[in-house]
Formats: structure tokens, C-alpha cells, sequence
């Protein structure tokens, strides 16, 4: 699913309206339509109902939502903010119906002290800005977002499109917004909603279709997207009913070191699920019994190294691997990044690189510039601030992580609730899949075994990275339906990662 900027939302709207056709009231009636269905299928009459209206078009959609819910039966109190002079005509039509139809219950509020009483049991519609949001908010309407803000353990607060106060592509940190329980978001994901820093703000989002024209969306090229279902299906190659262990590749997973073995044993259990047709890992003296007798479907070789990993490049280029993972538990040793430094030397193709292997080009920044073009990196958001640095905010986070993805020729993630994959060409795709659950040692190591294991089967980079982070996500999902997302662990995600296949893609 493609993320429109704000402008492009606009863009799609004018589109609509002059090739539909459809006039601007009517996608309006349209739009709004949609979230007083969702809102009286989700709150009876019983609920007074408050809606906080602006003089753009969101509160124009605010309006139109009040018409409908009274013509239904709801007691409705529409309160306009008068934080400009001039409304938007589609404000001011929708006004005047309203007041024909309706003349009770239409308050004014020019300060915070006409803010209103609100009985129990009332919901807050938020209809104050959307993506109409050119710069942040203020003065006394700021006041009024922090006191619908006070009444959020009271009363439900549903925002109209984005929350009151939060722009679309820019960043919002320290300015005033609505922290709505829930989102109602026309026809898109707005970028914002992605962003760690915005987790307090848009809630549960629901996105309702409005019929924004098809043709604009498959014409207009964005340059982020929301990974799907559907996006997998097309990713996803079926096996082969005349295979052989040959015809899926054979990994190499460099991982492991004393008192750090669970993470090679976790990445090659997950490099084995992900459908890899063999498996050789490379592991200190130390790590070899652990290895060979925790997972018997794996190959070991063992290290020069009694307890760390220094010797993994040698006779790399002809082993015949598909493709190299190395990171999970490798420790940071000058004789390690020596080895890394051969390694990458030689092998010159794309491999994946985490944990500690990304600590290690931390530490040694000239190796970042020798990492295979088309590698695949995981960081988390420490790794990548000891990488690429600290940066002011989100939005500044996501630009960062961009630039290094082109700059570099590499598929670089940024692991969080919605992961971030940047890609060589500066287009992004956020990942859904995944819970809190999965904020548990060992599942970044996972992670690396399932995309090293997709690598080996000769999924492109790019493929390897959306579905590898999909299915690492949904296996996560199941496994914390089943067991709890505090009582999941590391293994459980491996576990899962079969019905992963099954039923995820
Ligand atoms: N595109 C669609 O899919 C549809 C969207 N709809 C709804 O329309 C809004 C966008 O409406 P728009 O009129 O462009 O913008 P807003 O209503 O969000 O905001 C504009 C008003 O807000 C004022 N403003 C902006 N920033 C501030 C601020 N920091 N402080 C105070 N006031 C602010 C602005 O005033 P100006 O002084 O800047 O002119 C405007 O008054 C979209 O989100 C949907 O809800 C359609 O209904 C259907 C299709
Ligand atoms: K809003």
C-alpha cells in the first residue's frame, strides 16, 4: 500500500473530484459518511456526543458527521473553534445545512474557557486540523487540544483523519496534539502514524475507504510504503515438486561466541525454517558440541578460535555458499572485524549483517564501505546511532536511514513497531507485522537466520527483506496469540514461523 504525503493527498482528492466526477461536497459527504457509520456502529445514542470542529475541511467532515448522527438519533453538541476568520467553503456549506437543519446544539469556542462541560459517558470527536496542518498550533487552541488531552482516561476520543496537531510529514515532537484513542484515516496510512515518536497520538487506526480515485493511485509514484499481504503473495515462490536440498541453496551463518552460543543455535534453528536447503555454521571451539547437538540439521565448522570467531574468511569464495549471515552473538574482537574485512573482501555479494557484526563497522567505520553492495542490515535504533549517529527526530531518523541506504547501495531496516526497510533506489516500506512480545532477547537473531535462510533460496535482496521481516513479524503475531506477548520468547517466534508461511502470505 502506497503513503501519500499530505500534498499528494490533496492531489488525489482534486484528481478524484474533476475525474470521477464527483463534486468537493460530495467527497466530503462521502468521507464522512464513512466515520459516522464506523462511530454508531461502535457507540449507541446513549453517548452525548462532542464534536471539536476547525474551519478547514476537517471540521467540515466534523459537520457533516453531526448531521448524520442527529438525523440518527444522537445527542450532538458541535463546538467550532474560531482559530481563523475565514472558512473553507465546503466548512461554510456544510455549516449553513447544519444550522438549517439543526439550528440547537452549535456552540462557538474562541478561548479555553468555552470549553465545555462534558457529561459521563460522552465521546470526543476530533475534527480540528488534518492534513491540512501547515505549521504548529498554538496560543489558546493549544489549550484546548491539552484539555481534550485531560479528559482522555474519562472519555473516548476519536480523531477524523489524524489527530488534531500532528502533521503528516514533518515532525511533530514537542508541539501540542490530540492523543486520540482511535483514528479514523481516509483511504491511507499518513506517514506520521509510523513514526515511534507519535506512538501517544493516533491510537487504533482504522483506514475507510473513501473511493479516492484508482487511476491516481497506480499512476503517482510514492516513496513509502506499508508492506501487505498482497505484496507478499507476489514475493512468495511456491517449492518446486521436483526439488532437491540443492535447488534451495546452501547458507553460511557466522554466529557465536563463548557464553553467546543460544544466539548461533537460535539463527540457524530460523535459517533451517525459512526453507534454506543446507546450513553450515561457523562457530568458535567452544560452540561446535553446542551447535551440533542442538540442531542436528545443521553443518559446523569450527574456528581456529577456541572462544571467538576469527578465522570465518578463509577459502570463503569457493565453498559454493548461496549466502553468508553473520552477526548473532559473534562478539566484537580485533581478529573478528579482521576476519569480516577479509571476508567481505572476497565474497562480494550480498549478505546479511547484524548485532554484533554491525557494532564491529561501528567501531571500524572504513569496513561500512566495504559491505557488499545489495547486503541487507538490521539494526535496532542503538546500533543504527552507533552507525550512522544521532539525529534530532523521526522524520529526521527515516531521512538518515534513507540517504544511507542510497549512499551505500544497501537494503538497511530500522527495527520497531513498524520496521522500516530503506532500499538502494530511496524507497521505504514500513512493516506491520509484530508485537511488543517480540522485544525479547533472540529475536533479532532470529530474524538474521530467516533472512539469511530466504538469501540462500535466491530471493533477491529486496524479497528477502520484505517477506523475511513479514513472516518474522506474523510467526511473532501467532506465537503471541497463543502463549501471551510477555510469555513468548525467541524460540516461540521459530515455532510459529511454519504457520507463518501457511497462513501469512
Ligand atoms: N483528501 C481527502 O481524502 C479528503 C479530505 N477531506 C478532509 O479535508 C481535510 C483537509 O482539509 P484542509 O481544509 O485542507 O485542511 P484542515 O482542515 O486539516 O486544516 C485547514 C485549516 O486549519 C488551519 N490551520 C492549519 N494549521 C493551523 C495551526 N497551526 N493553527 C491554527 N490553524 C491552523 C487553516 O488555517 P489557515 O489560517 O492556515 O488558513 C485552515 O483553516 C482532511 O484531513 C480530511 O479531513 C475531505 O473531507 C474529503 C476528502
Ligand atoms: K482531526
Amino acid at each position: 500500500m502506497k503513503i501519500f504525503s499530505a500534498a499528494q493527498i490533496r492531489e488525489a482528492d482534486a484528481f478524484t473530484i474533476a475525474h470521477e466526477p464527483i463534486s468537493s461536497t460530495h467527497l466530503m459527504e462521502r468521507a464522512a459518511g464513512q466515520c459516522a457509520a464506523w462511530l454508531e456502529d461502535h457507540y449507541s445514542p446513549s453517548h452525548p456526543v462532542y464534536i471539536f470542529c476547525g474551519k478547514g475541511n476537517n471540521g467540515g467532515d466534523g459537520l457533516v458527521i453531526a448531521r448524520l448522527m442527529l438525523g440518527h438519533g444522537y445527542d450532538v453538541h458541535t463546538c467550532i473553534l474560531q482559530h481563523s476568520s475565514k472558512a473553507s467553503p465546503d466548512h461554510e456549506h456544510q455549516l449553513r445545512t447544519l444550522q438549517q437543519l439543526h439550528p440547537t446544539g452549535i456552540y462557538t469556542i474562541g478561548d479555553v474557557s468555552d470549553f465545555p462541560e462534558l457529561p459521563p459517558n460522552a465521546i470526543i470527536i476530533d475534527a480540528i486540523f488534518g492534513t491540512g496542518m501547515s505549521r504548529p498550533v498554538d496560543g489558546w487552541v493549544a489549550g484546548i487540544i491539552h484539555l481534550i488531552n485531560d479528559q482522555r482516561h474519562k472519555h473516548p476520543i476519536i480523531a477524523i483523519d489524524m489527530p488534531s496537531g500532528l502533521m503528516a510529514d514533518e515532525s511533530s515532537v514537542h508541539n501540542p496534539v490530540v492523543q486520540a484513542h482511535t483514528t479514523l484515516s481516509f483511504e491511507f496510512y499518513k506517514l506520521a502514524f509510523l513514526l515511534p515518536e507519535n506512538a501517544p497520538y493516533a491510537g487504533d487506526v482504522h483506514i475507510l475507504p473513501i473511493g479516492l480515485h484508482p487511476d491516481y493511485i497506480t499512476q503517482t509514484p510514492a516513496r513509502y510504503h506499508l508492506s501487505d499481504r498482497e505484496m507478499m503473495r507476489t514475493i512468495y515462490r511456491p517449492r518446486d515438486p521436483f526439488a532437491h536440498k540443492g535447488t534451495y541453496g546452501h547458507a553460511l551463518l557466522i554466529a557465536g561466541s563463548y557464553g553467546k552460543m543460544g544466539a548461533a543455535v537460535l539463527s540457524a534453528r530460523a535459517c533451517l525454517r525459512a526453507g534454506v536447503g543446507l546450513l553450515t555454521c561457523h562457530v568458535p571451539q567452544c560452540g561446535t558440541q553446542i551447535m551440533q547437538i542442538s540442531e542436528p540439521a545443521a553443518m559446523c565448522i569450527t574456528d581456529e578460535d577456541a572462544h571467538y570467531s576469527t578465522h570465518f574468511h578463509k577459502g570463503i569464495s569457493s565453498a559454493g555458499y548461496k549466502a553468508i549471515g553473520i552477526g548473532p552473538g559473534i562478539d566484537k574482537q580485533p581478529g573478528t572485524a579482521k576476519s569480516l574485512e577479509m571476508l567481505m573482501d572476497a565474497w562480494q555479494r550480498p549478505m546479511v549483517i547484524d548485532a554484533d557484526a554491525l557494532n564491529l563497522l561501528s567501531v571500524y567505520p572504513y569496513l561500512l564501505y566495504k559491505v557488499p553492495k545489495g547486503s541487507l542490515l538490521t539494526p535496532h535504533p542503538k546500533e543504527f546511532e552507533r552507525l550512522f549517529g544521532k539525529t534530532a527526530n523521526d522524520i529526521a531518523r527515516l531521512e538518515l536511514l534513507s540517504k544511507k541506504a542510497v549512499e551505500l547501495q544497501l537494503y538497511i531496516l530500522l527495527k520497531g513497531r513498524y520496521t522500516a526497510i530503506a532500499c538502494p533506489d530511496g524507497a521505504v516500506y514500513f512493516n506491520h507485522t509484530g508485537n511488543p512480545g517480540m522485544a525479547t532477547g533472540g529475536s533479532g537473531d532470529v530474524l538474521t537466520g530467516i533472512l539469511t535462510g530466504l538469501l540462500a533460496q535466491e530471493y533477491t535482496p529486496k524479497a528477502a527483506m520484505l517477506l523475511g521481516v513479514w513472516l518474522h513479524g506474523y510467526a511473532g503475531d501467532l506465537a503471541a496469540a497463543q502463549l501471551s506477548q510477555e510469555a513468548m520468547t525467541a524460540s516461540d517466534i521459530i515455532s510459529s514461523l511454519g504457520n507463518a508461511f501457511r497462513e501469512g502470505i
